[in-house]
C-alpha cells in the first residue's frame, strides 16, 4: 500500500504524505520516503524536491496507534535508528528539500520538517513536539535539532509543556523561513522552488555540503544517545498509560514508573 505520491513537475519532484486521516506516519510510510529519495537521486531531471500533506495535516507525527505493536525496546530503538538514518539522508540530499507544511506539523512529522533544508508554513499552522504527552520524548531527531533553529531554552520549553507554535510564531523563532496564509502556501512554495531550481545543481550540491560542515560534529552519537532514551522511555508504564490515553481520548496520569 502506497502513502505517498511522486509529482514530477518540470525540475521539481513533489511528494505528497498521503494518509487519512492525519498523515500519521507509520513505519512503512517512513521506508516508503527513503525508497522515494533513492528514485530522486538517480532522477538528473529533478533539482528540487518539495514535501507537503494531502488533506488537514502535514503530519500530525508517529502514529501512535502503531507503537502498540512494538513489543521490545530493541525493537524500538532499531526501528528509530532506522527512521535516524532516513532523515539524515534526507538532511544531507544532495538537492535542495523544502516542507511546505499546513494544518499541523507535530512529533514526528515536524522532526521530518526539520530534516529538510527549507521550511514554509502557513500562517495558522501548528508546530510541535508534543511527545512528552505520551510519556515519550521526541526520538525522530528532534532533541538535536529544535534547539538549533529556536535555541535551547525555547526548546526546552516547547518539549517540556507540549505546546505548539503557530506558524508565523515558527518564523519569528527561526524554525520556519516564511509563511504564507494556507490557501497561498503551496503556490508560493512551488514559486520559490522553481527559482532555486534555475540555479546550478552543482553548486546548490555543494551549498549543501558546507552547510552540513557546521552541524554538530557529533550528531551520529546524538542521535544514537536519543534513539535508546526513546527507546528506553517507550518500555516505562508511563508511555504505556500516555499511548492508551491517546487511543482512548483521556489525559494520561503519569506516576514515574
Ligand atoms: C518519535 C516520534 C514520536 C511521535 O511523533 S508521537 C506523535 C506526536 N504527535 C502527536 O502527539 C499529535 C497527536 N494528534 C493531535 O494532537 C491531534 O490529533 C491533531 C492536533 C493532529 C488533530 O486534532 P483534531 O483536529 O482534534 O483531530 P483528532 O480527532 O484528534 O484526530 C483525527 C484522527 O487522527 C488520529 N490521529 C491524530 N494524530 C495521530 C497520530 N500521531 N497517530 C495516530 N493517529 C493519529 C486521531 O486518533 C483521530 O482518529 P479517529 O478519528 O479514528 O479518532
Amino acid at each position: 500500500m502506497s502513502f505517498l505520491q511522486l509529482s514530477n513537475q518540470g525540475a521539481l519532484a513533489v511528494i505528497t504524505i498521503n494518509r487519512p486521516p492525519a498523515n500519521a506516519m507509520s513505519y512503512a510510510l517512513i521506508v516508503e520516503l527513503d525508497g522515494l529519495f533513492d528514485k530522486i537521486a538517480n532522477d538528473p531531471d529533478t533539482r528540487v524536491v518539495v514535501i507537503h500533506g494531502e488533506g488537514r495535516f502535514f503530519s500530525a507525527g508517529a502514529d501512535i496507534k502503531e507503537f502498540t505493536q512494538v513489543e521490545t525496546e530493541k525493537q524500538m530503538h532499531d526501528q528509530t535508528m532506522a527512521v535516524h538514518k532516513i532523515f539524515r539522508k534526507i538532511e544531507t540530499f544532495e538537492k535542495p528539500v523544502i516542507a511546505a507544511i499546513h494544518g499541523a506539523a507535530l512529533g514526528g512529522g515536524l522532526e521530518l520538517a526539520m530534516s529538510c533544508h527549507i521550511r514554509y508554513v502557513a500562517s495558522n499552522a501548528k508546530l510541535g513536539l508534543p511527545e512528552l504527552n505520551l510519556g515519550l520524548i521526541p526520538g525522530y531527531g528532534g532533541t538535536q535539532r529544535l534547539p538549533s533553529h529556536v535555541g535551547l531554552a525555547k526548546a526546552a520549553e516547547m518539549m517540556f509543556t507540549s505546546e505548539s507554535l503557530t506558524g508565523e510564531e515558527a518564523v519569528q523563532w527561526g524554525l520556519a523561513n516564511a509563511h504564507f496564509p494556507e490557501e497561498e502556501l503551496k503556490a508560493s512554495v512551488l514559486q520559490k522552488a522553481q527559482k532555486i531550481a534555475e540555479k546550478s545543481p552543482l553548486a546548490l550540491k555543494s551549498a549543501i555540503d558546507l552547510l552540513r560542515l557546521g552541524d554538530t560534529p557529533n550528531l551520529k552519537e546524538t542521535l544514537e544517545a536519543e534513539a535508546e532514551h526513546f527507546a528506553a522511555c517507550f518500555k516505562t508504564e508511563d508511555a504505556k498509560e500516555g499511548i492508551a490515553a491517546f487511543v482512548e481520548k483521556r489525559k494520561p496520569v503519569f506516576k514515574g514508573k
